[in-house]
């Protein structure tokens, strides 16, 4: 069974070429240009330089090609995912759809699976997600993921699907923790990246992964998800990862903010439209986000390091 992946951006791509060891595989990029010069130079020389893509993946613009599989991998950023959508709803209609990105909407509070949803109800909706670089993958590293499908069955079959033979996948059909845990990791990775940034040790980058577990299942519990997920490969795994490595682009936009440098504001950044959306949802939802609230005062600068550290601190003592 053939499989296409939209979205020919690093994750897009290395996903791909995991794939294709499975089988052939249809990488669809927007711009046809850079689909040529893909298909041409069998390389994706701006966003994962330095890999080849395997004879069985051909690279095309043509939307109607892309999606003659049944199963489709959308490979976008969160916040352009609607659009996505809307562009090419008569082809995605009826398709299985396998969101991979990690984030929070931002107009609407709603994760990759709700927006599959609500933009294309006839379709069946799934999640990609747990701690990997694009990098790896593409490399041929091993990498463990979590599957979140709401049908338990079809999670079942995109689960043996997916797994290739350096990607292990784990299933679950808890869907909105998988999300959750997905999308606020990366407000978790800007805040540890800031503290690394203006040298505030490692210490308190341990206090930060913690306190901001403990929002993330604060958030996920409330909107009716299972600790278990959390504590799984799309949260703590995904956690330990991007709060660590400089592989990441949200830590990288951490580290920037930490040490008062500009950042390169064309890169995908996840959590920072996260943080605002799930700082406006928290205050909807009186739910206490301390680390999520100080990422948001960072972002737009109303708050220095300095004051977010000696505010977080000052907070009121409290049982764990
Ligand atoms: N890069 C990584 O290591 C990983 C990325 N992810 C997730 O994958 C998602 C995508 O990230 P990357 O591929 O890394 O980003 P990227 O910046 O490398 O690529 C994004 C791609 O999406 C395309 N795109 C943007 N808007 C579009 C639209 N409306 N229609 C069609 N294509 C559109 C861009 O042209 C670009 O090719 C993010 O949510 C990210 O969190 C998840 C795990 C690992
Ligand atoms: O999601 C990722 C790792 O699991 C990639 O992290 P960044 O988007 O921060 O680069």
């Amino acid at each position: 069974m053939s499989i296409s992946v939209l979205g020919s951006g690093a994750f897009g791509t290395a996903l791909a070429i995991s794939l294709a060891g499975n089988g052939p595989v249809t990488l669809w990029a927007r711009n046809a240009v850079k689909a040529q010069a893909m298909q041409d130079s069998r390389r994706n020389g701006t966003r994962l330089p330095g890999v080849a893509l395997p004879d069985n993946l051909s690279v095309t613009a043509d939307i109607a090609e892309a999606c003659d599989s049944r199963v489709l991998l959308l490979a976008v950023p969160m916040q352009t995912l609607r659009r996505a959508l809307q562009e090419h709803k008569d082809h995605l209609a009826g398709k299985t759809l396998v969101a991979c990105c990690k984030g929070i909407e931002l107009d609407t509070g709603l994760g990759p699976i709700a927006v599959i949803q609500e933009v294309l109800p006839q379709a069946a909706a799934a999640l990609l997600t747990g701690p990997s670089f694009a990098a790896d993958i593409a490399r041929g590293l091993p990498t463990a993921l979590t599957l979140a499908c709401g049908e338990a069955d079809r999670g079942k079959e995109l689960q043996e699907q997916l797994t290739t033979a350096n990607l292990r996948l784990y299933r679950t059909t808890d869907t909105i923790g998988a999300e959750i845990g997905g999308a606020l990791k990366n407000v978790m990775a800007i805040a540890c990246g800031a503290v690394i940034g203006a040298g505030l040790g490692d210490s308190a980058r341990a206090a930060l992964m913690t306190r901001g577990y403990a929002e993330m299942q604060r958030m996920a519990l409330a909107c009716g998800a299972k600790a278990e997920t959390l504590a799984g490969l799309s949260g703590f795994g995904d956690l330990a990862l991007t709060c660590s490595s400089d592989l990441s682009r949200n830590y990288r936009l951490g580290l920037s903010i930490g040490r008062g440098e500009e950042f390169d504001s064309s890169i995908t950044v996840e959590g920072a439209a996260t943080a605002r959306a799930v700082a406006e949802q928290s205050r909807r939802m009186n739910l206490d986000m301390p680390v999520t609230i100080t990422v948001t005062n960072l972002l737009d600068q109303r708050l220095t390091i300095g004051e977010a550290a000696a505010h977080l601190l000052k907070r009121p003592l409290k049982e764990e």
